[in-house]
């Protein structure tokens, strides 16, 4: 039987105390859930709700607390490498090296990731998310848009079977984001990719998302089908839903499914 794409059990992740400081309140607290193979979600929460926590852990770059990570079957405590082969990611807060060209960038994570016809891999993923003529260009001197795509070409340099996304389409413009959320609705059909997503536009998320983790100090508070969330909190659309939970409106009337 095929393992989901990812198998959380009881995640929580405590950061050391500061010297001489109060001992900090859990950034995630017991999280558990199960992604579906080919699935997308979303995971939601207001600034420091746990979610780059969560993805890190998730991706092995930080060490839980406690509870467990299974990635595409893999226990990321013990068979972390197995996964990570699988996986990739795309965060605006890992910046590429600024000097070499986004070609030798694109180039060094194909080595990383061992992919046999690099070139090839390049050059369809810069047909596909438009970087022809970036890929002579440094890093650095991307604009914030053109680095978001560049990013996209190296979460998906290995064909990731499980890709966790953070703020995607963060610093893009309207239109520019709009072709990048299609252009991931179609690459999740066409590869059956699954997709965990953390984003704060909740218009992209109801777009993107068949199910959204809703994340508050650290749990997850509710969840549930964009549609679902929307019905039940009796409102138009999520980021309604979002405010009324972010602000503990109307929690009291949401049950947890
Ligand atoms: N390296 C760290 N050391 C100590 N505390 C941290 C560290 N990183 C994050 N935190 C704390 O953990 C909590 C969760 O932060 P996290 O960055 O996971 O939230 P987030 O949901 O991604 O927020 P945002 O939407 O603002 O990016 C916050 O209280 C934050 O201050």
């Amino acid at each position: 039987m095929t393992p989901p794409a990812l198998l959380i059990e009881n995640l929580a992740k405590t950061y050391p105390a500061r010297k001489g400081a109060a001992p900090p309140k859990p950034a995630v607290d017991g999280l558990s859930f199960t992604l579906p193979q080919g699935a997308t979600w979303g995971l939601l929460g207001g600034n420091g709700a746990g979610k780059t926590t969560t993805i890190a852990m998730l991706l092995g770059l930080l060490v839980p607390s406690g509870g467990r990570v299974l990635a595409l079957g893999h226990d990321m405590a013990t068979d972390r490498f197995a996964a990570l082969a699988r996986m990739n990611f795309s965060s605006p807060y890992v910046a590429l090296p600024h000097r070499l060209s986004v070609a030798e960038n694109l180039r060094i994570y194909a080595h990383l990731y061992d992919i046999s016809d690099t070139e090839a891999r390049i050059a369809e993923l810069a047909r596909d998310l438009q970087l022809g003529d970036l890929l002579d260009r440094p890093a650095g001197q991307l604009s914030a848009g053109q680095k978001t795509r560049v990013a996209l070409a190296k979460a998906l340099i290995n064909r990731p079977a499980l890709l966790l996304l953070d703020e995607p389409t963060a610093s893009l413009d309207p239109d520019t984001g709009d072709w990048v959320r299609s252009w991931l609705e179609r690459y999740r059909a066409e590869s059956g990719c699954a997709i965990l997503l953390a984003s704060h536009n909740m218009a992209e998320v109801e777009r993107l998302c068949a199910h959204v983790l809703m994340l508050k100090e650290g749990k997850i508070v509710d969840q549930g089908s964009p549609e679902a969330l929307i019905a039940r909190y009796g409102r138009e659309d999520l980021e309604q839903v979002f405010l009324d939970i972010a602000r503990g409106t109307r929690a009291e009337t949401a049950e947890v499914t």
